[in-house]
């Protein structure tokens, strides 16, 4: 078994789409970033990275390379999965904490679960996404930023290399 952590944060703008874990959301405002910057996945593909001691992913995936221009971070986040089963390894669980201060993540949080087990080849019962307010407080309180931290557990698949 292996655990890594991720975290990011990325700037609320007007004029952009707001994608969080794979799901585009209702919002006035959205996230600025190289790609859809879906801070959920960004924040999952670096907990699994870290797992397995192979970097970031602005290692996998250049902020500088206009092939990740807007990228969809869903593609990204299946090309993580495929390294990791590549290194012999499967998601055992993972968990967000989502720091927002709106909109609301609930009534898009079953969406986003199996968006999110799709990408990553689990049961939507190992993937956890909470997320709280920062209750006015900081860059997040102020709605000026929203930011996610994930935690992952990987269990070797006893089949390294082999796909
Ligand atoms: N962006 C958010 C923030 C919070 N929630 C839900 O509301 C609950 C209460 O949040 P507090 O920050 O006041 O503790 C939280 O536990 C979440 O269920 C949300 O859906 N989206
Ligand atoms: C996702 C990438 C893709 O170019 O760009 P951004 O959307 O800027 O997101 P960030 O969290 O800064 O990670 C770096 C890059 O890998």
């Amino acid at each position: 078994m292996r655990i890594g952590i991720g975290f990011d944060v990325h700037r609320l703008v007007t004029g952009r789409r707001l994608v969080l874990g794979g799901v585009e959301m209702a919002s006035e405002v959205g996230l600025e970033g190289h790609s859809d910057a879906d801070v959920i996945l960004h924040a999952a593909m670096d907990a699994v990275l870290g797992a397995l001691a192979l970097g970031d992913i602005g290692h996998f995936f250049p902020n500088t390379d206009p092939l990740f221009k807007d990228a969809d971070s869903v593609l990204l986040a299946e090309e993580v999965a495929r390294v990791m089963s590549q290194q012999g390894y499967r998601i055992g669980n993972m968990d967000v904490m989502v720091m927002a201060e709106k909109p609301k993540l609930a009534p898009y949080v079953s969406a986003m679960r199996a968006r999110m087990a799709g990408v990553f080849n689990c049961p939507v019962g190992d993937v956890g996404i909470k997320a709280t307010t920062m209750e006015g407080l900081g860059f997040v309180g102020r709605e000026e930023g929203i930011a996610a931290q994930a935690v992952v557990l990987l269990e070797e698949t006893g089949k390294a290399g082999l796909k």
